[in-house]
């Protein structure tokens, strides 16, 4: 090693001398030249190459740059004696940095490398889209010109896999959003990010306990499936579409799945893109581990036809906004995207084309509370991959409630009223919200807790089918109505009219009833 470091020694002290006599001998316009020559004359001579790797790769980040930084925070901690220290906004944990223009050593595979970082202060802002940050910065890693392949080959890729464990260990997860629609930052970064801390997990989840056990299951294979998704030439991503109607535990089932995996989560709202090539950098600018969502996609934009781009049509639920009412949302018309001119092709590629596949081991994920909506061409295998139906509150799921929200076990509650339970709450479709809302209120008293929730039972049940009765009723008095009506054919055209009023038909409807 001594021998290696004598031989640099005296090869960059012929260098400087070299350097010191041209500038002080030779005319300027020789000097350039010369320098050049000798440059390379060094450069053949010496047993190293070294490569350049810049903070800022155009306008883009170079994401290599930042994986090599959190690389050698590892190794920098341990070695280093001039460290720079740094806490990220989002992350729980200190990391250690290489100060400026100092170097450190490391080897794999049995060959040494040796990193140096490099800052320099921009000289004048050049012309740029978008600010530039005032310092430039970069590494330079040098590499005996022997292990070049090997470096090449494999050793930059185990550091960028070490920098993303390294991120996923150091860092809490991060919720992502596109409120500046598609465009950058000055890092190039179209998404912005906070700390993701929903509480929400599997075991909080009340869902029916086969199913959460599917899902878990389906969860685990994808996020192992490396080997398996390369084997068989599919991209590394997996659909799912949850659906139901709201206070079902849809986003909750999202921040379960994100906390069970260890995923990002980046909440994609559709109103807020312009284009499909808008869309397209997005997900380019998306990270692999992570979970794309679009929340309620009936109502994001027009989507029931390919061929729309935007306005018109009958997809949503009306201004391209957030739907609040699982019944008043089914009776929207049309829908004004405000200049939105995605189609669902566009969407189409961005979860399945080409694109879909740049980085990897991606999820998306849909939900809607009304599927019957969505495009057929959405739903199809391969896109969507599970559709997962999140439905009003089963019996074993209101169990999994009164265990997290008032610690009951199964044996703690009276047989009879656990029967009566289960036998009233599939007939009163309770969603689980509205479930640990009563749950919640009377918290500090269990018993009371139970008895009122059964009370809500049999309220809701008696609400439905007084409401079912009522509904039966209009359907009989009309068929009645119409019945009168061919039994007197004199009053039939009146009685006719009549019914044609209520019900809102045109005249040449009449004929064809009459038929
Ligand atoms: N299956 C569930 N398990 C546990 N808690 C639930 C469940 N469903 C709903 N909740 C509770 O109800 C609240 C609303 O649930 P959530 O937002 O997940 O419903 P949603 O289906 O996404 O509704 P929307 O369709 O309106 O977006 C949450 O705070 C959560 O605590
Ligand atoms: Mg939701």
């Amino acid at each position: 090693m001594n021998e290696i470091w004598t031989t640099m020694a005296s090869m960059m002290g012929v260098w400087a001398f070299c350097q010191s006599i041209l500038l002080t001998v030779f005319p300027p316009e020789f000097r350039f030249a010369s320098l050049k020559f000798l440059h390379r004359v060094f450069h053949w001579f010496s047993a190293y190459c070294y490569y350049d790797i810049t903070e800022i790769d155009g306008v883009n980040t170079n994401e290599l740059y930042n994986a090599v930084q959190l690389y050698l925070s590892t190794s920098a901690s341990i070695s280093g004696t001039r460290l720079s220290l740094m806490r990220g906004l989002n992350s729980s944990s200190i990391t250690f940095g290489l100060s400026n223009n100092d170097r450190l050593v490391d080897s794999y595979n049995g060959a040494a490398v040796e990193w140096e970082h490099i800052v320099t202060q921009r000289q004048s802002q050049t012309f740029s889209w978008r600010p530039l940050p005032e310092e430039r910065r970069g590494f330079t890693l040098r590499v005996k010109k022997k292990d070049k392949q090997v470096i090449l080959d494999s050793y930059l890729d185990f550091v960028m896999e070490k920098a993303n464990e390294i991120r996923r260990k150091n860092q809490d997860r991060l919720l992502y959003t596109n409120s500046r629609g598609g465009s950058l930052d000055s890092r190039g970064h179209p998404w912005e990010s906070v700390p993701f801390k929903h509480p929400s997990t599997f075991e909080t989840l009340a869902i029916d306990p086969v199913k959460k056990a599917e899902i878990m299951d389906d969860l685990v294979d994808f996020a192992n499936g490396e080997s398996f998704y390369k084997r068989t030439g599919r991209a590394w991503k997996r659909g799912y579409l949850l659906y139901g109607p709201p206070g079902t535990g849809k986003s909750s089932m999202i921040a379960a799945m994100a906390n069970f995996l260890g995923y990002d989560i980046y909440d994609l709202e559709l109103t807020e893109v312009n284009t499909n090539s808008e869309l397209r950098k997005l997900l380019m600018k998306t990270t692999s581990k992570s979970i794309i969502v679009i929340e309620d996609i009936d109502c994001s934009i027009n989507l029931t036809n390919r061929n729309t781009t935007g306005g018109g049509g009958g997809g949503g639920g009306g201004g391209g906004g957030r739907r609040n009412n699982y019944d008043t949302a089914s009776h929207g018309h049309g829908i004004d995207d405000g200049g939105n001119s995605i189609t669902l092709s566009g969407l189409l590629n961005f979860t399945d084309g080409l694109w879909s596949c740049c980085g990897s081991e991606k999820i998306f994920l849909f939900t809607t509370n009304h599927i019957e909506k969505l495009d057929p061409a959405l739903l199809r295998s391969g896109r969507m991959d599970m559709h997962i139906h999140m439905s009003y509150c089963s019996f074993p799921a209101m169990k999994i409630l009164l265990k997290n929200y008032l610690g009951f076990q199964e044996n703690d509650l009276q047989k009879e009223l656990l029967e009566e339970l289960e036998g009233e709450i599939d007939d009163a479709e309770m969603t689980p919200a509205d479930i640990s809302e009563v749950l919640i209120k009377n918290r500090r008293d269990k018993n009371r807790a139970v008895e009122e929730l059964l009370v809500e039972f049999k309220n809701r049940v008696v609400i439905k089918r007084r409401k079912s009765k009522e509904s039966n009723g209009d359907e009989i008095e009309d068929e009645e109505q119409e019945k009168r009506a061919l039994d007197t054919p004199t009053d039939a055209s009146d009685q006719l009219q009549e019914t044609c009023n209520k019900n809102g038909c045109d005249d040449n409807d009449d004929h064809d009833k009459f038929d």
